[in-house]
């Protein structure tokens, strides 16, 4: 008999409902439709320069708790309404988290966070809260990690980013390249911004590659390639990189790879040393950049919750704090008005000058 040679570190291949049989049971609504293209267009229109705005992505750094979740697009969805004329906001609702090493990695992959990996679960739970989300007339913005995933919730996204972990993955790069949204590319966690120039560079060509299609069969998936990918800086290698020096060098390496000079500045993650209180300060440096005349960031990113900190995962559910993130430490909601009512206030005087421009 022949020596078994496959799946030898593989312990269960249990059935997933296929993309459509999840859609099924979430459909897209009309209303939901309209605001995911709404929220597309506008990020496109930004990066089109058509509009003079700033995009706006925030929201807690990951989700876990749908209602929280819902809570705080509630409260996005007025506060956004406050600062349309300066920005469009669209909502973090990350569901796929890259570690470093080990941890919980999100909402799809264990949606009852006791390591039970119900991933069916998760993603028609996932889905759901998308609907909500766009529903309340709030676009959402998304990690697309999982290469099998955007087949299941794709269409209730607008804007997408490939983590700073993946942004050298052919994989995603091949992703990206047949994603719908804009696509942010992350600098990479050693700072260098190589992988995420290279990967606007190879999503914006067509791709042909192996995936699913929505009855769940593998197949070969032909892209045409996504022109609206720009680059996120996060920091990393020790040091932050939304300084104007570090942006200008940014600018210097998209226009070498002849691509767009759009940039947006995470103020999270290295750019405030994964410290939330130094969030606003990122915030208004990147501000006054754009006061002084800058032209190139057109967003920026904060990661933000209903109570600011994180807390570790307690085995005794009920012990977790409201509205607090489970993975990395959030700004207050509080901290969040006064970061976007503040920013607007310049965008007020700038405005007119870049609408100009
Ligand atoms: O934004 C999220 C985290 O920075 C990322 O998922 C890595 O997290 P970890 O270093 O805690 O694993
Ligand atoms: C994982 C994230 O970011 P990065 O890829 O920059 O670490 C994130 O934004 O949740």
């Amino acid at each position: 008999m022949t020596a078994r040679t496959e799946n030898l570190n593989v312990v269960g291949i249990d059935q997933m409902p296929s993309p459509s049989e999840i859609k099924k049971r979430v459909p897209l609504s009309e209303r939901a439709a309209e605001t995911v293209l709404a929220g597309r267009r506008a990020l496109m229109d930004i990066l089109d320069r058509k509009d003079p705005r700033l995009f706006v992505i925030v929201g807690p750094c990951s989700i876990h708790d749908p209602e929280a979740g819902v809570d705080y697009a509630r409260r996005l969805r007025q506060l956004a309404d406050k600062v349309k004329d300066s920005f469009h906001v669209v909502m973090r609702v990350y569901f796929e988290k890259p570690r470093t090493s080990t941890g919980w990695k999100g909402f799809i992959n264990d949606p009852r966070m006791d390591d039970s990996f119900r991933i069916e679960e998760g993603m028609e739970r996932g889905r759901r809260f998308l609907l909500d989300v766009a529903e309340l007339g709030m676009p959402a913005a998304t990690e697309a990690l999982d290469p099998i995933a955007p087949q299941y919730y794709g269409d209730l996204i607008s804007w997408t980013a490939i983590g700073a972990r993946t942004a050298e993955s052919q994989t995603h790069r091949e992703m990206a390249s047949g994603l719908s949204t804009p696509v942010g590319f992350k600098n990479s966690t050693d700072g260098s911004l190589e992988a995420g120039v290279n990967g606007i560079l190879s999503a914006s060509r067509p791709h042909s590659f192996l995936g699913l299609n929505e009855r769940g069969e593998s197949a070969i998936i032909r892209t045409r390639g996504n022109s609206y990918g720009h680059l996120v800086l996060r920091g990393g290698g020790g040091r932050p990189n939304y300084d104007t020096v570090s942006v200008s060098l940014a600018e210097q390496a998209l226009a070498k790879a002849k691509l767009p000079g759009n940039i947006v500045v995470d103020c999270s993650h290295s750019n405030s040393w994964k410290k939330p209180e130094l969030q606003p300060l990122v915030m208004r440096d990147v501000m006054h950049q754009i006061r002084e005349g800058n032209r190139s960031v057109v967003g920026v990113m904060i990661e933000s919750f209903l109570e600011a900190g994180t807390q570790p995962i307690p085995t005794d559910l009920s012990q977790l704090r409201y509205g607090c993130s489970v993975t990395d430490a959030c700004v207050s909601w509080e901290t969040t008005e006064e970061m976007l009512l503040g920013a607007h206030e310049v965008m007020r005087g700038t405005l007119p000058k870049r609408r100009a421009a």
